[in-house]
């Protein structure tokens, strides 16, 4: 054998380990599954004044979860090709062979079926469409049309990442409320400087497979000024729970905080932004959001019902 062909040998990662679950896990998406079902346990718990009975909250927490997890699978699936070429996501487990297009299809198959089920037979059929409508508004809509179509992709499908709130308020009463909506909202406008921001950092990858994200069709300046002035919507937005009366004064204070800080982060990124800038901007986002609904649940349950 040529000393050519062994070097390129020794450069083929051979991975040799079994198929396990963690690769069924990994391409659940399991983190921004945790905190979608964090986003809808807040949606249930605002919805009424006092406890949630768990016959509902437990099969609405894991139905919603389910289809999560199905449509996150999905989009590891239909996004195989170009997951293959780009860094962050070349070594998951549909690029690099450790679950084949079958298995992962079945698996996703089997989590869409018990998890609507669940919510059909043990919830209610509204939130059983509206959660299905989230997964082909984010597997279908966004992954397979626009993420591929328009540097707008994020901002629209967005609403099936943010729809959670509006799924945990209708599994626990089977009504579409303005207050739920307003819920919606507010992931809603945070999406966009949350991926923003990260799509900055990776903007190369993004224009190597032709995906036309904002950083690639209109530069990153463009991106930053974007990025800073959707987190001055979302601080406006972020004022209304209080405004309208659903949420009080300790919700007003952790809004308004993260909000400020969401907005100093995207100041430093626009006008003094160093290398890191970008990806610590997009782990805040993470934290951030996580925490602004952890607020109006200590909002909702220690103060008196306003
Ligand atoms: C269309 C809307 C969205 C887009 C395009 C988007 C995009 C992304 C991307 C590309 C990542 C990096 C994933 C990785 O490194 O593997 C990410 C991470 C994350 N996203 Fe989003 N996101 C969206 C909406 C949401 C929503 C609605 C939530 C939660 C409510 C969320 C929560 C998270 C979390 C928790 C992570 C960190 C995951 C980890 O570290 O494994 N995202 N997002
Ligand atoms: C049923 C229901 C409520 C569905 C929830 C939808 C859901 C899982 C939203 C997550 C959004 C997300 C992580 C988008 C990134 O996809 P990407 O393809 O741009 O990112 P990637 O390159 O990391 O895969």
């Amino acid at each position: 054998m040529s000393k050519a062909s062994v070097d390129t040998l020794e450069t083929i990662e051979v991975d040799t380990s079994p198929v396990s679950w963690r690769e069924y896990y990994e391409i659940t998406k399991p983190k921004v599954v945790a905190l979608l079902v964090l986003t809808a346990l807040v949606g249930m718990s605002l919805s009424v004044p006092g406890a949630i009975p768990w016959q509902i909250l437990l099969p609405s927490m894991l139905g919603i979860g389910l289809l999560s997890s199905a449509s996150a699978a999905i989009n590891h699936i239909v996004d195989q090709k170009i997951d293959a070429i780009m860094a962050r996501t070349h070594n998951r487990p549909l690029p690099n062979g450790r679950i084949s297009n079958k298995n992962a299809i079945v698996f996703a198959a089997a989590l869409s079926v018990i998890g609507f089920a669940m919510l059909y037979v043990l919830v209610n059929p509204l939130t059983a469409w509206l959660t299905f409508a989230g997964l082909v508004g984010y597997s279908v809509i966004y992954t397979l049309y626009l993420k591929r179509a328009t540097p707008q992709n994020i901002t629209i499908g967005g609403l099936a990442g943010a729809i959670p709130p509006l799924l945990g308020w209708t599994a626990m009463t089977n009504e579409v409320h303005p207050h739920a909506l307003l819920l919606v909202l507010l992931v809603f406008v945070w999406t966009p400087p949350h991926f923003w921001a990260l799509a900055i950092h990776r903007r190369d990858d993004y224009a190597k497979v032709n995906i036309p994200m904002l950083p690639v069709t209109h530069g990153i300046t463009f991106t930053k000024t974007q990025i800073l002035l959707y987190t001055i919507l979302l601080f406006i937005v972020g004022l209304m729970p209080y405004l309208v009366g659903m949420s009080g004064w300790i919700y007003l204070i952790g809004a308004c905080a993260l909000n400020l800080a969401f907005f100093a982060y995207a100041w430093k990124l626009k006008f003094n932004a160093e290398k890191d800038t970008a990806m610590k901007t997009f782990r805040f986002s993470i934290v951030h959001l996580m925490v602004l609904f952890i607020v109006l649940l200590a909002d909702h349950y220690i103060l008196p019902a306003v």
